[in-house]
């Protein structure tokens, strides 16, 4: 693997093919000159990087997700580096690409393969809960699927330790926020239980459930939560979504109770496929 300690530098890689482009960087496949293994390469440019002010939340997505060491649905980062005018994350290979353009191009999941990525994420989730980190900015566009099909949990620019009262302006979409982040109240990891939510809604049906045209409309729907499960919604998947999709933070499912949830027990596999939600050995 990438040794976490090296010294690395832009000609430690060969450079394959751009992966992607996102708002602040560029996403390369690259494979590690010293031991051949497969990486991916995130650029930015520091100028971007103060232009936009996200510096301080650049440190702290370096911070947090090079303190997590292995969990099997969280991508992560090997290392960072940089030269006169940009900055590199070394972060872990993933293999089948963006979760979102997969959900656009089926338009929705199955109750099988939703469970399944439910279930790792909340997997995930728990694990940062436990280390007092919340990851805040949870949507598709964050996720990533690992060449098993296991989902893996990334960007952790929005991520903050607990209890955290949010100083930087929002932007981007409203849709995953809970009411208390909405209203601007103080608010502690449950808003990572009401994105949950928002994410089993948008991967059964193919749109977060409070989306509006306008900002206005979205606030007034998730302060109200204003929910419209359609029929086609399997009964245990809408009793999951309601129960995480509750106003009162407190009152928001468990997420260690979410691998025993009906909906999860009913849709997962016989095999085992090392996706950190098999089966327990009842
Ligand atoms: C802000 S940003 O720049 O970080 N986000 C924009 C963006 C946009 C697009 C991709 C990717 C991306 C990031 N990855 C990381 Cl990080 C690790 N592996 C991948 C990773 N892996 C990956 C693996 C396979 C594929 N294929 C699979 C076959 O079909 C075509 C796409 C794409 C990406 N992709 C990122």
């Amino acid at each position: 693997s990438v040794q976490t300690h090296r010294q690395y530098s832009l000609d430690s890689f060969e450079i394959g093919r751009k992966l992607g482009k996102g708002k602040f960087g560029k996403v390369y496949c690259a494979r590690d000159k010293a031991t051949g293994y497969v990486c991916a390469l995130k650029v930015m440019e520091k100028k971007e990087l103060i232009h936009f002010k996200v510096e301080k939340q650049f440190r702290r997505e370096i911070e947090i997700q090079s303190n997590l060491s292995r969990h099997p649905n969280i991508l992560r980062l090997y290392g960072h580096f940089h030269d006169s005018s940009r900055v590199f994350l070394i972060l872990e290979y993933a293999g089948q690409g963006e979760m979102f353009k997969v959900l656009r191009k089926k338009g929705r999941f199955s109750d099988v393969l939703a469970s399944q990525y439910i279930c790792q994420i909340a997997s995930a989730l728990s694990y940062l809960h436990k280390k007092h980190i919340i990851h805040r900015d949870l949507k598709p566009e964050n996720l990533l699927i690992g060449l098993d099909g296991e989902v893996k949990l990334s960007d952790f620019g929005w991520s903050v330790h607990t209890p955290s009262s949010r100083r930087t302006t929002m932007c981007g979409t409203l849709d995953y926020l809970p009411p208390e982040m909405v209203e601007a109240k103080d608010h502690d990891y449950k808003v990572d239980l009401w994105a949950l939510g928002v994410l089993t809604y948008e991967f059964l049906v193919g749109n977060p459930p409070f989306e509006e045209p306008a900002h206005k409309a979205t606030y007034k729907r998730i302060s109200k939560v204003d929910l419209k499960i359609p029929p086609y919604v399997s009964v245990e998947a809408a009793d999951l979504i309601r129960r995480l999709l509750q106003h009162q933070p407190e009152r928001r499912f468990p997420l260690d109770q979410i691998p025993e949830h009906p909906w999860i027990v009913k849709n997962r596999p016989l095999w085992p496929n090392n996706s950190g939600c098999e089966r327990r050995s009842s």
